[in-house]
């Protein structure tokens, strides 16, 4: 069995990874040898099997001895143990879910329902560096991947509303705090129907302005949201957003460049990543034909037809969190022109956004 060494296993992407390769019974294919940078020589996790201690992840011999890893520790980590393990010889196959790596030329950002042939090429090549896609852009062409598969892309503007787990644990706790803090300015209000709701929204927004916690978003997401994600570029993107046509281009293995844009915002919702995208069709299509090549795309598109009863009740956080199924709906063209269509694109952003691709790569690595 090939030795597996797993990084970041405890953190939020890799509580995640665990309990998916748990329900999908890949510890079963593997030896599993679990690393720390915290708690070298403590106990490893229940699926540990001939090695139960965890084992240093600074550690380069210890390392050395995986055929594979998978790590989701973080772009720190990786920008400081990969470079040592390959100088040192090391020739297993990568797997990360940082963002570190994924533009380089010696690596491939996987998301196999829509880029297994770039997957299976690069590993014929003898690629060995396979990194987990950003969770925007996975989401994106889980969702609407059929059309780019068919050719049928001209351009997207993306606008997203992204939720707090993209930022990590510590940011789903503020957004909580920071509800919990909105609420108790007011509670006695809300418990006496006839206080005025001037009165409510007065102290409310004074609430937001000065108490809601800010250390981990910077600003107040809670009854709020905050137009930028990630560091400011020259150009007047945000690094979240010039991640789009970067990454979705190098997922797709595209030769020619088809242009991805929009605004990314930081919303108030938990784990589910949404996309409001205006697409521009090489040619008028039928509705009809949109819909069946959207949902050909992957079997985890779940269409919502575009009316509102079904609409709110299936195309929201609520409904997709937790699942695989990526929601796509408000598919209907525009008033620009018979070419340009929109949808709206949903998904658990640490699942397809992060986890999923990456044990997924692990079990194509095993199948070889
Ligand atoms: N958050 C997201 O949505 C996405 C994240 N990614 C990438 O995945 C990587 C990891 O992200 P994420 O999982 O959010 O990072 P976390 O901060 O949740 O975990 C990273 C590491 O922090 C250490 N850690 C310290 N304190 C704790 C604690 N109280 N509980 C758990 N772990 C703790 C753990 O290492 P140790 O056990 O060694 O102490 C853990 O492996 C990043 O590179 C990120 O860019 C990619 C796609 C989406
Ligand atoms: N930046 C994403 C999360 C993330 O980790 O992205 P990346 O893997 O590209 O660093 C968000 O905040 O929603």
């Amino acid at each position: 069995m090939k030795v597996v060494g797993l990084v970041g296993w405890r953190g939020m992407v890799g509580s995640v990874l665990m309990q998916r390769m748990q329900e999908e019974g890949d510890f079963e294919h593997i030896e599993p040898v679990f690393f720390t940078t915290s708690n070298k020589g403590g106990k490893a996790p229940a699926m540990a099997k001939k090695e139960t201690t965890l084992q240093d992840a600074n550690d380069i011999d210890a390392l050395k001895k995986c055929d594979i890893i998978i790590t989701c520790q973080g772009g720190d980590y990786t920008t400081e143990i990969f470079p040592k393990l390959r100088a040192a010889g090391w020739d297993g196959y990568w797997i990360d879910a940082a963002s570190t790596l994924r533009m380089k030329d010696d690596a491939v950002i996987i998301l196999d329902p829509v880029n297994q042939n770039v997957i299976t090429d690069a590993l014929e090549r003898g690629v060995k560096n396979y990194i987990g896609g950003n969770c925007t852009n996975s989401i994106l062409l889980m969702g609407v991947g059929g059309l780019f598969r068919e050719g049928l892309v001209e351009w997207v503007s993306s606008m997203t509303y992204q939720a707090a787990s993209g930022g990590g644990a510590n940011h789903m706790r503020e957004l909580l705090s920071g509800m919990g803090v909105v609420h108790g300015a007011v509670a006695d209000e809300l418990a006496t129907p006839a206080s005025a709701i001037l009165d409510i929204d007065r102290k409310v927004a004074e609430t937001i302005r000065k108490e809601v916690p800010t250390e981990f978003f910077g600003a107040p997401l809670a009854g709020g949201l905050i137009p930028w994600i990630d560091a400011q570029l020259e150009n007047g993107q945000s690094k979240e957003e010039w991640k789009g046509q970067a990454e979705v281009n190098k997922i797709l293995g595209n030769a020619k460049t088809i242009p991805v844009d929009g605004l990314c915002v930081r919303i108030g919702a938990m784990r589910c990543h949404s996309l409001a995208l205006t697409i521009k069709l090489k040619r008028d299509l039928p509705l009809a034909e949109i819909e069946s090549i959207i949902r050909s795309g992957n079997q985890w598109v779940k269409w919502v037809p575009n009316e509102r009863a079904v609409t709110v009740k299936e195309l929201t956080p609520a409904a997709i969190t937790g699942g695989l199924e990526i929601g796509v709906g408000r598919v209907r063209k525009l008033n620009q022109g018979p070419e340009y269509i929109s949808a709206f694109v949903i998904g658990d952003q640490l699942l397809w956004g992060a986890a999923e691709p990456l044990r997924r790569m692990l079990r194509i690595v095993l199948d070889r």
